[in-house]
């Protein structure tokens, strides 16, 4: 009976394992969107502008870096992060649209951008490079598109993203599944 019961478990264990390490990928994905509340508090009340491509080219030029070490594909890892600052910005941008038309709602405290919030989104980056590592046979399963939704809507519904948030995380994961 105790064999049987193993035997049995061993599929449900292991499409549970498959999912969860899309839901990591997904949960830190979440939260580089919702720092895009800082970045965009810090612009607004500093006058500055959403876009830095110099800091954009940094950063990928890192991911490649990243991707060599790690044995990942660079041009994975880029497309990923390009989409991933893409969604950034479209936090940054219904912020900047909703304190301008609700100057009211705008933050009053922020932390720093250089010393606080790039070094946060620089140790996302780790992080998410090890989970493009890890997920790396997920990226080409043929039920990618299933697993990688079943992971978004997990971690929508725990983090209780709102739908600026959430347009933000689809966009950020457009190009995680790919053959
Ligand atoms: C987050 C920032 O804003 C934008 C988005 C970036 C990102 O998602 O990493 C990088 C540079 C900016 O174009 C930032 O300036 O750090």
């Amino acid at each position: 009976a105790v064999v049987t019961a193993a035997v049995a478990l061993a599929p449900a264990a292991s499409a549970q394992a498959n999912n969860e390490s899309f839901v990591t990928l997904v949960d830190v994905s979440a939260q580089r969107a919702l720092i895009a509340d800082d970045v965009a508090a810090f612009k607004f009340n500093t006058g500055g502008s959403i876009e830095d491509p110099a800091r954009e080219q940094v950063l990928l030029d890192s991911v490649a870096d990243q991707s060599t070490q790690l044995g990942v594909d660079p041009a994975v890892a880029q497309a990923i992060f390009r989409d991933e600052i893409d969604g950034n910005k479209i936090v940054q941008y219904g912020l900047f649209d909703l304190w301008t038309a609700h100057p009211e709602l705008t933050p009053t405290e922020w932390p720093d951008l250089t010393t606080v919030i790039r070094p946060e989104l620089d140790k996302i980056t780790t992080e998410l490079m090890d989970q493009i590592k890890a997920t790396s046979d997920l990226q080409v399963a043929k039920n990618c598109g299933e697993q990688l939704d079943a992971a978004t809507n997990v971690v929508e519904q725990r983090r209780n993203l709102d739908r600026l948030h959430s347009q933000a995380l689809h966009h950020a994961l457009a190009r995680v599944c790919h053959s």
